[in-house]
């Protein structure tokens, strides 16, 4: 597959793919947001691979939807195209995957930027990381998911203040508030984000599949729900080889050897 916006290649069993459009601090244009779709489905598919990482550079992750791809839009184009939705490939992809995304973020991630960070598993963030929903700066509002995943990441105080006036966290605001999982120096960033994504693939994958979705329940369920499909999901992971396998080598104090089935 070729690629004109974004880099893509395995690193181990680790699916990286890095946005590649510096010129324009990686604004997310269609065929952007298109192509990281398409990647994220490839890996998907991929049974060597186990878990993937997104990254910019850094300068930016990125600087959100592409502002002069979007400026002649009227109401009528948004509307009928589901923007920014239109591409499902894209941002679908990444809102779907079963396989944990983390996002690597150095620089700005501003707009659909923190949107697209936001919408991975978690975020690891170099010092330099600033995020921002500053669609108010040019007169609309965030539409990937920001008034949404930022609220239920930092709180409403936090959330509606970006918004409303467009200002940006650092990295060490944004740990202390929730968004990020950890803050790294900027130079340590990738070999991080790779050893935390190698170590994730080599885990069980139906243990993991059943992780991500019982965290990813607690976003939109009540909490006795929430409860019950973990306790099923629990359960479930006992119909696996890899849980005997798990508990085998944990009692024959030995390194578990799993089979992802
Ligand atoms: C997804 C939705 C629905 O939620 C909507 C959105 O995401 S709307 C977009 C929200 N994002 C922004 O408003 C951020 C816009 N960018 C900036 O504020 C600044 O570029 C910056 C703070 C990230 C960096 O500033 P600076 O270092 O001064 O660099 P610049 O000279 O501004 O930028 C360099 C170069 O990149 C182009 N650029 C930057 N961001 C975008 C963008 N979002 N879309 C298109 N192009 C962008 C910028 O225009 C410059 O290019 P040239 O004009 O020099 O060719």
């Amino acid at each position: 597959m070729e690629y004109q916006n974004i880099l893509v290649e395995t690193r181990g069993a680790v699916g990286w793919i890095q946005l590649n459009r510096p010129e324009a601090m990686n604004a997310l244009s269609m065929a952007l947001v298109s192509e990281v779709g398409q990647a994220i489905e490839a890996f998907q598919a991929d049974d060597e691979v186990g878990a993937m990482v997104i990254t910019g550079n850094e300068k930016a992750f990125a600087a959100g939807a592409d502002i002069k791809d979007m400026e002649g839009q009227d109401f009528i184009d948004l509307f009928l195209a589901d923007f920014p939705y239109n591409r499902r490939d894209g941002w679908d992809s990444l809102n779907t995957a079963r396989k944990p995304i983390i996002a690597a973020v150095s620089g700005f991630a501003l707009g659909g930027g923190c949107e697209m960070a936001m919408a991975c598993d978690f975020i690891l963030a170099a010092d330099t990381a600033r995020f921002g929903q500053p669609e108010i700066n040019i007169g609309t509002i965030p539409g990937a998911g920001g008034t949404q995943r930022l609220t239920r990441a930092v709180g409403k105080a936090k959330a509606m203040e970006m918004c409303l006036t467009g200002r940006m966290m650092d990295a060490e605001e944004a740990e202390r508030a929730g968004l990020v999982s950890r803050i790294l120096p900027a130079e340590e960033l990738e070999a991080e984000a790779l050893k935390v994504a190698g170590k994730i693939a080599k885990m069980s994958r139906p243990a993991v599949y059943m992780a991500k979705e019982a965290v990813n329940v607690a976003f939109e369920s009540s909490l006795q729900e929430g409860l019950r499909f973990e306790r099923r999901a629990f359960a479930s992971t006992f119909a696996t080889e890899d849980q005997k396998e798990g508990m085998n080598a944990f009692v024959e104090k030995r390194k578990p050897d799993f089979k992802h089935r």
